[in-house]
């Protein structure tokens, strides 16, 4: 029987298997987890506790968890991600925390390293001895006004000097800055100069070495001796070698050209030239030792916002110049503005948010119309205008800089004989009575029929208006391409354009102002915009008067000038009247601006009619300028609005066929295909026989005697245009000769020069 049991046995179990193997098999499973989960705690525990600390003898004491303090101490060993849980290095490039501190340049000069004093070192090249000669007369001369701040300088022959030295490090001694003058002749052959200059060329691309080695100067400034007999202008050849050690310094130095470049022909004016960039580089240094810097808008010692162009020329000079030279500057975003008088003023600037009218019956105190702390005042400064008083402003025309860089000049030098770099753009109004619907400033610019707001004194407007032009001039000095020369020159302004911005008329002591201005035989050309009839016929002597015509009919005007004043076309009309009586004691001009669209189509006859009734000496016809605003395009201004110069052409012919049909001899006097400008001029008294040539040809006579101007005004007794008329117009400015000084460098947008064509 037991037998038997046994032998059933396996079946049994078999059959028991069978019936429970789920429930054995869970329970399997449930213990083999708890049994995992048992370990797996015991041993989180015992690496918490029981590890020991490497470099620790090995024992099997329990050891106390240190502190994180200790923890911290023993970083390097001990293994901490279970105190702080660890966090895993995401992966991609190491990120590099921490501040970076700017390399200070020019920090010499500027303050964080006392300097004592400038020692100015004189290089100078020579092969037939005359460099030489000039350089020794610049030390002496350096020498005789050496102070303790400005040492005497040390005279340097290239062909002599280790360039490593002077030109890979610049020399070094507490307290002292160095200034280099490099006084260079250019040969056209191969010479020990050429080496020298492809020195520099090889130090700046040299990648080893910082691309401005010699940031640490405190400027430098080079002088060109030339032969323009032989090498007329610097296409042909002339002083080119030291243009180009200007460039590779400017490079090197880190934009520390302490004085425009100076040239001097040996055959004419050396010595005149040398003397003024001497004179120029004298004051830099003593403004240097004064701890004055290189001025604003020269790089490594200041604010850079008038140095835009030379960014430009780098680009243009160097294409791989490496993004560590030119992240120094911030790109500037160039606005289509610059020519501020073509296009009557064209940034965007709200006005209206500081002057809230009053609802009170009680008259507000005056305020001033461009406060400080406003908006206003911010935004025109940062747009490069420098606010005069509470009411005027003044700013550089790109003109100027193009002039200063012989690059040519506005169309008043075609037209008129004003050099730009000699002229003065600004206004002693801000404020305007139109909202001419090519102006930028339409709705956003303080406007009023009155003057309601304080009024500056004459004397105070004038003195800050050269106060804030010189000032920019100035900040022009470091700017690659500007003629010594010319900077010179612009440190006597000749001429003033009271037509930036607003209407000047509406100032109330404009006279007074004309009067400030003649008085230094500064010339003043003053636009209005027919408003203002009252201060039309009370105005004073001014060398030249605008008067703006921006349509030929009433609903013309009213939709162009869009006029606060609601007698406005009889308000134009009186003026038209004034203007006609003024024409004998003012040298009188109607500007008109053509806007495609608006005021051309059919409008010749009217413009005729006008022309008739106000009998100006010269109608100036001028394509309107875009200038890409919102306000313009607001306005319903686009592109399409602006006329191509063969549309300003087919205009102005027709407006002298209609003149002439009205008995009136008009003819074109000159003009400026660049501005897209033509000047229409009263025959009967501005084409005749020339006074010096003697030969009894008639010929155009648009320019200015500026000295006649003055001597007339000085003499009180009455005078009027006819007596101040200059030399005949330049051939090249006469109608069909595109009106482009030939002795100017005409380049286009990147300085490339550029072929002038003319119909
Ligand atoms: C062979 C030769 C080539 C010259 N090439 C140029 C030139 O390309 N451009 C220029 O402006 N002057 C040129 N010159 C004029 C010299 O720069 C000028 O005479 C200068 O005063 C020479 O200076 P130095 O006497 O110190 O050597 C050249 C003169 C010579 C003799
Ligand atoms: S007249 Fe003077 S301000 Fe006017 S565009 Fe010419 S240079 Fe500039």
């Amino acid at each position: 029987m037991d037998a038997m049991r046994v032998s059933q046995l396996p079946e049994e179990l078999l059959y028991l298997w069978h019936t429970h193997r789920t429930e054995v098999l869970l329970t399997a499973g449930l213990l083999f987890a708890i049994a995992r989960l048992a370990v797996h705690w015991r041993k989180r525990t015992s690496k918490q506790i029981w590890t020991p600390l490497a470099l620790t003898p090995t024992s099997e004491k329990l050891l106390p968890i240190p502190s994180a303090k200790e923890q911290l101490a023993v970083a390097d060993h001990y293994e901490a991600p279970l105190l702080k849980p660890a966090t895993r290095p995401k992966p991609g490039p190491k990120r590099v925390t921490g501040t970076r501190r700017a390399k200070p340049v020019g920090s010499k000069i500027d303050g964080s390293e006392a300097i004592t004093c400038i020692q100015p070192l004189i290089f100078y090249y020579t092969l037939g001895g005359s460099t030489k000669a000039y350089a020794d007369k610049l030390a002496a001369s350096f020498t005789a006004s050496a102070t303790q701040s400005v040492l005497a300088p040390e005279v340097l022959d290239l062909a002599e000097t280790e360039y490593d030295d002077y030109f890979l490090n610049s020399p070094k001694k507490t307290g002292t800055a160095y200034f280099y003058l490099l006084l260079l002749p250019t040969y056209n052959i191969d010479t020990n100069l050429s080496a020298f200059l492809a020195n520099l060329d090889e130090t700046h691309h040299d990648f080893r070495i910082d691309t401005a080695p010699l940031s640490g100067l405190a400027g430098y400034s080079v002088f060109g001796v030339g032969d323009k007999q032989e090498w007329p202008t610097e296409q042909d050849g002339f002083c080119t070698q030291a243009v180009e050690a200007d460039r590779w310094m400017a490079k090197l130095t880190g934009r520390k050209r302490g004085f425009p470049m100076g040239t001097g022909d040996v055959r004419s004016d050396l010595e005149a030239r040398l003397e003024e960039w001497t004179a120029g580089v004298g004051s830099v240094m003593s403004d240097l030792a004064e701890g004055r810097g290189l001025g604003e808008g020269v790089a490594g010692s200041g604010d850079a916002v008038e140095s835009a162009d030379e960014e430009d020329a780098d680009e243009q000079d160097d294409v791989t110049e490496t993004a560590t030279t030119k992240s120094r500057r911030k790109p500037i975003k160039r606005s289509r503005t610059d020519d501020l008088e073509d296009m009557k003023a064209p940034i965007p600037v709200d006005f209206t948010t500081t002057f809230k009218t009053s609802s009170s019956t009680i008259p507000a105190p005056p305020k001033p119309m461009v406060p400080e702390s406003s908006p206003t005042y911010t935004s025109l400064t940062k747009q490069g205008y420098t606010i005069v008083g509470s009411h005027s402003g003044v700013k550089i025309c790109r003109w100027t800089k193009s002039a200063l860089r012989g690059r040519g000049s506005c169309y008043k030098y075609s037209f008129y004989g004003i050099a730009s770099h000699l002229c003065m753009e600004a206004t002693p109004s801000l404020s305007c009575s139109n909202k001419c619907v090519f102006c930028w400033r339409h709705g956003t610019n303080p406007v009023g029929t009155t003057w309601r707001w304080t009024v500056d004194p004459p004397d105070l407007i004038f003195a800050g208006m050269k106060e804030g032009h010189y000032k920019k001039i100035k900040m022009l000095k470091g700017v690659p391409g500007v003629r010594a020369e010319r900077f010179s020159e612009a440190m006597r302004i000749r001429h003033c354009a009271l037509s930036l911005v607003g209407e000047p008329i509406f100032y109330p002591h404009i006279n007074e102002l004309l009067a400030m201005l003649h008085r230094e035989h500064i010339s003043s050309f003053l636009v209005c915009n027919a408003q203002h009839p009252d201060q039309l016929a009370t105005l004073g002597p001014v060398t030249q008067l605008y008067v703006s015509i921006d349509a030929s009919n009433k609903d013309s005007l009213r939709r162009i000038d869009r006029p606060l004043h609601r007698d406005f076309w009889e308000r134009f009309c009186r003026c038209m009247d004034i203007l006609r009586q003024k024409r004998f004691t003012h040298r009188t001009v109607f500007r008109l601006t053509l806007v495609k669209g608006f005021n051309i189509d059919e409008e010749a006859e009217g413009y005729a009619d006008l022309v008739e009734r106000a009998l100006p000496g010269f109608v100036e016809v001028k394509g309107v300028t875009y200038c890409g605003t919102s306000t313009a395009a607001g306005a319903g201004l686009s592109m399409q609005n602006v006329p191509f110069y063969d549309e300003v052409r087919t205009f102005v012919l027709a407006l002298e066929a209609a003149l002439l049909r009205r008995g009136l001899d008009y003819g074109i006097g000159a003009e400026h295909a660049h501005s897209c400008c033509i000047l229409l001029a009263d025959r009967q008294r501005f084409f005749k026989p020339s006074a010096t040539s003697g030969d009894g040809v008639a010929r155009w006579h648009t320019l200015i005697d500026y000295a006649a101007f003055f001597r007339n005004l000085e003499s009180g007794a009455p005078f009027g245009p006819e007596d101040y008329v200059g030399a005949p117009t330049p051939e090249w400015a006469l109608w069909g000769a595109g009106g482009f000084d030939p002795r100017d460098e005409r380049v286009d947008r990147k300085g490339r020069p550029k072929v002038v064509e003319v119909a």
